[in-house]
């Protein structure tokens, strides 16, 4: 058997229609939706992920604003862009990319952020509003993630979901959408003494690791959706995700593939918030 694609690319695409058809009605209202990103150093994964989120601004015809700073910027100058940032009415969305240096607290900047336009879903009011299904910004990743499985139709409801990773920004926030969805879900992380025997009960899979081969074809359970969030980079230096995709496609039912998966559905989700941000605003 071999799995069924979940094509990140194609699904952006066209949600990203849909986004760029709302930002013309709202700019026909005299809103233009406005993302800030704001980077910190030279770490040019870093700089490639910016410049695609600033590009798809530009494509879905959204204003953006690009900062780049030293690395020697100190956490006092940044919270103090973060604060222009939150009074300029023509910014909706606010991201500051991550990792930050290390002589700064990352969780007091996304702290400063205004939670109105906490467009990544990271400022702790997002997360509780995620939590206690309140509305608020969803984490671009799971919320990408949520929007493939809708795109294949998928009922999660009593269904078991396995998240793999319990980070703040993609393995607790996957589990509480899945949580939201009626799934039955378990999160495994770096203590988890027998991974495989979970993920053999998984009707769904969400790899947010950061390894490469994590989930190999011997712990998928034959039909089951596998979801894969994880970035890395194999020995030739190309890019590839934490599933092993060769393998593991010859048992799943579902597969996003890395790149062209889970990773433009981020961007497109960041897109969707920032425009729903500006909707909010105009209302
Ligand atoms: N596609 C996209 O748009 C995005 C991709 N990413 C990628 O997703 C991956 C995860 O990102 P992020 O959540 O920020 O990473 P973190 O490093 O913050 O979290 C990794 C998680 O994996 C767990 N873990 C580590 N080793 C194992 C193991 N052997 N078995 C089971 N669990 C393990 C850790 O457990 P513990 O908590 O115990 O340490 C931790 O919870 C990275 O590759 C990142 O680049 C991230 C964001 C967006
Ligand atoms: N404040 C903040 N918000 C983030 O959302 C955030 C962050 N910091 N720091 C880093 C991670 C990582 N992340 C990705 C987004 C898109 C792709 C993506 O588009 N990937 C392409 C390939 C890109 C390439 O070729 O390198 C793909 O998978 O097809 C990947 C990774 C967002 N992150």
């Amino acid at each position: 058997m071999t799995a069924q694609l979940i094509d990140g690319n194609a699904l952006s695409k066209q949600l990203r229609t849909d986004v760029a058809a709302r930002v013309t009605a709202l700019k026909a209202k005299g809103v233009t939706p406005g993302l800030a990103v704001i980077l910190v150093g030279d770490n040019p994964a870093s700089q490639v992920y910016v410049r695609n989120k600033v590009k798809a601004c530009e494509d879905t015809g959204m204003h953006s604003v690009l900062e780049t700073w030293p690395t020697t910027m100190t956490e006092a100058e940044l919270l103090a862009r973060v604060d222009a940032m939150n009074n300029d009415a023509s910014i909706h969305g606010i991201l500051v990319q991550l990792p930050l240096p290390a002589h700064m607290n990352a969780q007091r900047v996304i702290e400063a952020i205004s939670p109105e336009k906490d467009v990544d879903g990271f400022h702790i009011a997002s997360a509780g509003a995620l939590m206690t299904g309140l509305p608020g910004f969803w984490p671009c990743t799971p919320y990408g993630c949520m929007k493939m499985l809708e795109s294949i139709g998928y009922e999660l409801k009593g269904k078991h979901a396995v998240v793999i990773g319990r980070s703040n920004i993609v393995g607790k926030p996957m589990a509480m959408m899945l949580l939201q969805q009626n799934a039955t879900v378990t999160i495994c992380h770096s203590a988890t003494k027998d991974l495989k025997a979970m993920t053999l009960q998984a009707d769904v899979i969400v790899a947010a690791v950061g390894k490469r081969n994590v989930l190999t074809a011997d712990m998928v359970k034959p039909g089951a959706v596998v979801l894969d969030v994880g970035m890395n980079r194999n020995d030739e230096g190309k890019l590839c995700g934490d599933v092993d995709f060769a393998g593991v496609k010859e048992v799943a039912g579902w597969i996003t593939p890395v790149p062209g998966g889970v990773g433009p559905m981020t961007i497109t989700m960041l897109m969707v918030n920032t425009l729903e941000s500006a909707e909010r605003r105009a209302a």
